[in-house]
């Protein structure tokens, strides 16, 4: 038996680039046991993987945990948001799920919010636009290029759905991850019937949404896995919304998430509805909001730019004029699904650490621009920024952001956050606590705060000013340009 003061649970994060698994105390907050294993995701314009990886991970990283996990009273799932995964009758993967990375699907967006009536009818109806990103534009994307594939699949799930579902033989999802499919309605909180027609897919193929507190299922059979049959299993929810519970936020605080993806979101009391779709109006996993906008290109492009440079990520050097739209997967924010990136300002005595630095500046300027539109009017303009994911824990990342946003940096000690999120729901079903309250309780988002420097408002206007100089090479894939 471990020396925990309450009892065990079991938090997972299934991101794009790994599952993290932490065996946490749910008295105290301590993490106890902790285990990570890779997946992998094809590269090129689609971006897919396997979700029986995904369970292997999992498997791996309580594996890694050792005797802890075996002594879990209860467990949940936090995972990547919007992935398309689509089962057999015999619950097995149709194909490979499609990321919310894969911006195959950036026609059929635009298609489905033509045909619905425009942004700001989808704004209203579902609190988002739709990207590439979102789920229903994979599942029309996969209905005109593999037909076969949507009339063989008896079952729709996200990421974190699938695993779920592994655990219980249940088919469940919550609200927050629900709310980034694009077919769950915000203001009824249900499936949106018309468009689910519109798209061709049976409500009877999706999962049940698990209110806020509920129990998902139990654990069916402890095959592979440490838990003991009947172990209860928390809604689980998407990776941010996970993060957000994982941080214990109050409206109105401002978070900055560096991963694969970027995001900055908050939690509010209103339910949002941008019509410029730069904000999606996620549902967060309590009962409240979290609008958030998203970036496709943050760690890996930077990490990238790095390696052709062949400098170490934190060689960064202040640079002047030199601009690096890190735009390498195409882009969300802005919404500029074929772009590539582009680099403007070169000259002969530009530095490979001024060209690094701006890498980290093109990816935060395209976060900032968007956290004015997260924030409601009345948020505290001088509240700390929250800064995680991984990217959170480099000097260089750190820096770029409390120089951009002008905002004070507050850099949680915790390190996983989305699991830290998924560990605190499922404590939660313990002890009836709001989740958030449990997290605050743990003192999840204790850490450091780098004081506020004056903004670097030339930087953020030069940026602005390539990006609306280039958009017509932005717009164009530049395979497409190829034979012109
Ligand atoms: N010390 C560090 N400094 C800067 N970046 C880091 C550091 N450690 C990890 N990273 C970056 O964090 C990324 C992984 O972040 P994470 O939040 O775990 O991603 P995801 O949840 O999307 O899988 C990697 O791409 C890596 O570039
Ligand atoms: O698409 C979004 C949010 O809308 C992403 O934030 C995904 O949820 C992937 O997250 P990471 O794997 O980068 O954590």
């Amino acid at each position: 038996m471990s020396a925990a003061e309450g009892p065990l649970v079991v938090g997972v994060d299934t991101s794009t680039q790994s599952t993290k698994a932490l065996v946490v105390d749910a008295a105290t907050g301590e993490v106890v046991a902790s285990g990570q294993a890779p997946h992998t995701v094809t590269s090129g314009t689609g971006r897919e993987s396997d979700p029986r990886q995904w369970w292997d991970a999992l498997c791996e990283a309580l594996r890694q945990c050792g005797e802890p996990a075996h002594e879990a009273a209860a467990v949940s799932i936090g995972g990547q948001q919007h992935g398309l995964v689509t089962l057999d009758d015999r619950g097995e993967p149709v194909r490979p799920a499609l990321l919310w990375n894969d911006v195959r699907s950036a026609p059929q967006a635009r298609r489905l919010v033509e045909e619905l009536g425009g942004a700001k009818v989808w704004a209203d109806r579902t609190g988002s636009v739709p990207a590439a990103s979102f789920t229903v534009t994979k599942w029309a994307w996969l209905a005109e290029h593999e037909p076969a594939a949507v009339r063989a699949t008896r079952a729709v799930r996200l990421p974190h759905d699938y695993l779920t579902e592994r655990l219980t033989g249940q088919g469940t999802t919550d609200r927050g991850d629900a709310s980034g499919t694009g077919w769950w309605a915000s203001g009824s909180e249900a499936y949106d019937e018309e468009i689910l027609a519109r798209v061709g897919l049976d409500p009877a193929l999706l999962p049940r949404v698990v209110g806020p507190g509920e129990v998902a299922g139990t654990v069916r059979d402890s095959h592979d896995l440490p838990f003991s049959k009947g172990t209860l299993v928390a809604a689980g929810t998407g990776d941010n919304a996970a993060a957000a519970l994982g941080l214990g936020l109050h409206p109105g605080t401002p978070v900055m998430s560096l991963g694969t993806s970027g995001t900055v979101y908050a939690v509010s009391r209103r339910r949002p509805a941008d019509p410029t779709g730069t904000v999606a109006g996620f549902a967060d996993a309590r009962g409240d909001w979290l609008p958030l906008a998203c970036t496709l290109n943050c760690t890996l492009a930077v990490d990238r730019v790095a390696a052709l440079l062949g400098l170490d990520r934190e060689a960064v050097e202040p640079g002047t004029g030199v601009t690096l739209l890190p735009y390498l997967d195409g882009e969300r924010t802005p919404d500029l699904p074929n772009a590539s990136g582009l680099l403007h300002g070169l000259r002969h005595d530009t530095t490979a650490g001024q060209l690094l630095q701006a890498a980290y500046d093109g990816a935060v300027h395209a976060l900032l621009g968007a956290l004015d539109r997260v924030l409601d009017k009345d948020a505290d303009p001088s509240a700390p920024l929250l800064l995680i994911g991984g990217g959170a824990r480099g000097t260089a990342w750190q820096q770029t952001v409390r120089r951009l946003s002008g905002r004070p940096v507050r850099i949680p000690e915790a390190k996983e956050l989305v699991a830290l999120g998924a560990a605190a729901q499922a404590a939660g079903l313990l002890t009836g606590e709001d989740p958030a309250a449990v997290a605050r309780r743990w003192d999840t988002a204790r850490g450091p705060v780098l004081d506020a420097v004056r903004r670097d408002e030339e930087t953020l206007a030069r940026i602005s000013g390539v990006l609306s100089d280039a958009a017509p090479l932005l717009e164009r894939s530049p395979e497409s340009r190829q034979g012109r």
